[in-house]
């Protein structure tokens, strides 16, 4: 199979989705990669080490674009939709559930767009998504602290305070990977930490986990209003897998937060969890602020640790991308059940169900389009 990478040129964003190790296995495997020049120079690996491990340089990213399968890292951008042909086979996040654009544009060129963020196996869990909650959590920590200072904006914290003086109040809302990365490092930091979940079993396991180190509280209304209404820093950390995220704190609720706190929405790229969320940030412009509250929404935060994430991403997305290339994508998702999850749209239609919800558009059953 011809696979090719092209350069990401969402702001900020310096991860790439192949490695040289990455490019190796492929080739080894008697597959041609075709990586846009430069594409990986911000997670610094060279066009030169790529070659020596076996890939092709192109200079455009129309000629990385017109191959069999494109691996990325971020959803395509309005720009990059020309690229879009049938049968293409798009690896890559997408979240297409807050992107009515995007989605259309996918049906409409008949791509085969299998979404990184709902490959799912049989616990759940979701591993092409994992390392990337674990880099965002645990940066969501570090870049509420940072900017709860007062030249940040903030209301001029520390944490971990000292001494005579109370510990920074840091609640979590959503108690997955991102949760509990974030969890770490704010421990970690000295605040005082709330994790708020639905789930009671996940409740159980926190607070196996932390122990005494947090407070664990049922995700309500009540609870999530009285909790930020003393909060320092605030972190979004839900997910329903492939759908909208849900507003579970209200704009009356972040008008009672303390002046200069700081909301910290990750889950901003499934749409956010606060009705203030309202827009998505870029790295270059992180911040906004509303009702006095600082918000941070950027889609793409691990963009900013690119050597970290990109060997991350990359240690989970490649064994998949080997399936597909040595089997093509129908019998190697017919093989398995959790690439099978990943595919969004298949043939011109919508094939995950929350992704058609969002939409309002026609549903297909992804077994019923494999087969004929
Ligand atoms: N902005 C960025 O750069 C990045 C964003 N993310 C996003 O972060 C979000 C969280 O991802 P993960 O932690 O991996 O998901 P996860 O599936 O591991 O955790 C989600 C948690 O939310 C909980 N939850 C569901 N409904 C809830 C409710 N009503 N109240 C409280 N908790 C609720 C679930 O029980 C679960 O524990 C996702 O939207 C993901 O795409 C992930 C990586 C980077
Ligand atoms: C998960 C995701 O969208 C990201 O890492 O940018």
């Amino acid at each position: 199979m011809r696979i090719g990478i092209p350069k990401e040129i969402k702001n900020n964003e310096n991860r790439v989705a192949i490695t040289p190790a990455g490019v190796m296995t492929l080739s080894q495997a008697g597959h041609t990669v075709y990586v846009e020049s430069m594409a990986g120079l911000e997670s610094s690996f060279t066009n030169e080490q790529y070659e020596e491990a076996g890939a092709l340089i192109v200079q455009t990213a129309t000629e990385a674009w017109n191959q069999d399968m494109v691996m990325k890292v971020k959803e395509p951008l309005p720009e990059e939709y020309t690229y879009f042909h049938e049968d293409l086979i798009l690896f890559t996040y997408l979240h297409l559930a807050p992107e009515p654009e995007l989605t259309k544009a996918l049906i409409k060129s008949k791509v085969v767009a299998i979404a990184y963020e709902t490959v799912q196996l049989s616990n759940n869990s979701l591993p092409l998504l994992t390392p990337m909650s674990e880099v965002a959590g645990r940066m969501a920590s570090q870049i509420g602290a940072q900017f709860l200072e007062k030249p940040k904006g903030g209301r001029g914290i520390l944490l971990s305070a000292i001494p005579g003086v109370n510990r920074g109040k840091v609640t979590i809302i959503g108690g997955g990977v991102v949760g509990t990365n974030a969890a770490k490092i704010a421990i970690g930091l000295g605040a005082n930490v709330t994790i708020i979940d639905l789930n009671p079993e996940r409740l159980r396991e926190l607070d196996d986990i932390f122990g005494s180190s947090i407070n664990t509280l049922m995700s309500n209304p009540l609870n999530i209003a009285r909790e930020l209404r003393e909060s320092d820093l605030v972190i979004g950390a839900v997910l329903i897998p492939g759908a909208k995220a849900p507003k579970l704190v209200s704009e009356e609720v972040v008008k009672t937060m303390p002046e200069g706190s700081v909301i910290v929405d990750v889950a901003i790229d499934q749409g956010g969890i606060f009705e203030t969320t309202d827009r998505i940030t870029t790295h270059d412009n992180p911040t906004y602020s509303k009702h006095g509250v600082l918000h941070y929404a950027v889609a793409n935060m691990p963009g900013a640790v690119p050597r970290t994430s990109t060997i991350g991403l990359t240690n989970v997305t490649i064994p998949y991308a080997v399936q597909i290339a040595n089997k093509g994508y129908k019998q190697a998702c017919m093989d398995d059940e959790a690439l099978l999850k990943g595919i969004n749209t298949l043939n011109g239609y919508v094939t995950y169900k929350a992704v058609a919800e969002a939409h309002n558009l026609d549903y297909r059953n992804v077994n019923d389009l494999l087969i004929n």
